[in-house]
């Protein structure tokens, strides 16, 4: 019997959060090039520091790792993260004047502090797959927007761009695998807990992009 890749039964588990997620009014609006600049701007501001984490966690895995191709290719996830993504959010927030310095949101911080937890407490193939819906969601919504996008003069198109992008999808099709392989030498019982932090993290993409929508602030 030929068996179900554990990225395949991890896609079909979050596939609801997925279908939830493109519908969400901060994907739609990006979609349309109607998303409120204040939103898009709190967004980045947020992912901003959620990526200077990210930065760290990824570099945290790249060292715990054993095989020396998978370091390698988390050592060049970190490399693009910093040099892309901040150079994409650079051109989004260039020139804006901050005047209180920024905290993260409770969904910002809740989602790095997660990612810090699997990464000190977690066995390693469940901190890959916890940072696994960083890459493959955002790819599935880049290329979601690209292909229901009709706005030609859509102000948010670099970042559509970006993670709808062929540089993007190979570094996501190698964080698959990465996961894949890892998971072939684990129990089933460690494959589950994998699979547990990849749904964790998928839901936690959905609470990040729902919060900028509403601008989320400190209840207290
Ligand atoms: C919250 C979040 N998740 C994922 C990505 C894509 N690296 C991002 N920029 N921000």
């Amino acid at each position: 019997m030929i068996q179900m890749k554990w990225s395949e039964k991890a896609w079909k588990t979050i596939e609801p959060i997925y279908e939830k997620t493109v519908t969400l009014p901060f994907i739609q609006e990006l979609t349309n090039g109607k998303l409120d600049r204040e939103k898009f701007i709190f967004y980045i501001q947020q992912d901003a520091m959620y990526l200077s984490d990210y930065g760290s966690v990824i570099t945290g895995i790249a060292s715990k790792l054993k095989d020396p191709a998978h370091t390698e290719s988390f050592i060049r996830f970190a490399g693009d993260s910093i040099v892309v993504e901040r150079a994409l959010h650079e051109s989004f927030i260039h020139g804006i004047n901050e005047k209180d310095r920024l905290k993260p949101s409770p969904a910002c911080l809740l989602y790095t502090s997660y990612l810090w937890r699997q990464l000190a407490n977690a066995p390693i193939e469940v901190s890959v797959a916890a940072v696994l819906p960083c890459f493959w969601i955002y790819k599935a919504v880049g290329d979601y927007i690209l292909a229901n996008q009709t706005n030609e003069e859509n102000p948010y198109q670099t970042w559509i761009n970006t993670y709808g992008g062929d540089d993007f999808s190979r570094s996501v099709s190698r964080a698959i695998e990465i996961c894949d392989e890892l998971a072939e030498s684990c129990t089933e019982s460690r494959q589950k807990e994998m699979l547990e932090a990849f749904v964790v993290c998928s839901k936690m993409e959905y609470l990040f992009w729902d919060s900028a929508h509403n601008l989320e602030q400190w209840k207290i």
